[in-house]
């Protein structure tokens, strides 16, 4: 498969899905400061050849216009006639495209996914438990504990994108960046949005479950709190 022999149509359909969902997440504030990037893969995927569209970088990604997006392939190489430049992490985009064969990797910067992240950046994993959204990720079972992956955030992108392969687990369809954003992916843009809710739900669910148990103190024997 080349780029030329996926069809017009096809591409286009996966432009305006993402011009939806890039819609949607700027109403969600999900796009401070131009920070975050989302892509969807055109064609079929083969790890050796695969092509995607994706956001171009800087822009103001609560607008709407004709110069949002462009096409890649699998080492981020642009393919077509464009002056635009894709997301400077284009390349944690190709690594998660190579390893799990998804459809679309949607990237955002949110207060609580950066806060969160810095929490539990030591410990490498973002442990959740008991919370009902874990069920998104298509895990059923009773009181299922999960780990999201913190990767550090270097400067260079290369090196990130290179410990990509190291910390996936199928079963979790998320990375973080340590102070610095989620990555969610999922096999068509329906199931990213899905998960990338989620991984926000439970970030914003331990966040304030943290500092509950920080501020109010336990409830005795006797029902009260002293
Ligand atoms: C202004 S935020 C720093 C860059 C970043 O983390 C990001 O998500 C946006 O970069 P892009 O090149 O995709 O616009
Ligand atoms: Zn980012």
């Amino acid at each position: 498969m080349t780029f030329a022999s996926i069809s017009l149509e096809h591409k286009q359909q996966v432009l305006d899905e993402l011009r939806v969902i890039k819609q949607q997440f700027a109403a969600k504030n999900w796009f401070p400061g131009t920070s975050g990037n989302l892509s969807m893969r055109v064609g079929d995927f083969d790890p050796e050849k695969f092509y995607f569209a994706i956001t171009a970088s800087g822009k103001d990604k609560s607008l709407s216009t004709p110069e949002d997006f462009l096409f890649v392939d699998r080492s981020g190489l642009v393919v077509e006639t464009t002056s635009l430049k894709p997301s400077a992490e284009t390349l944690i985009h190709c690594e998660i495209y190579r390893m799990t064969g998804c459809g679309a990797v949607f990237h955002v910067h949110t207060v609580f996914n950066n806060v969160i992240s810095e929490w539990f950046g030591d410990q490498g994993a973002v442990p959740a438990q008991g919370i009902e959204l874990i069920k998104a990720f298509n895990i059923w079972e009773e009181n299922a504990p999960v780990s999201i992956p913190v990767l550090p955030n270097f400067a260079h992108i290369p090196s990130i994108a290179e410990l990509v392969p190291d910390v996936l687990d199928e079963r979790i369809p998320g990375i973080l960046l340590r102070g610095h954003g989620i990555y969610a992916w999922g096999k068509n843009a329906f199931e990213a949005k899905k998960h990338l809710e989620a991984f926000e739900f439970i970030f914003e669910y331990l966040y304030h479950s943290m500092l509950l148990k920080n501020s109010v103190p336990p409830v005795n024997a006797d029902g009260r709190r002293s």
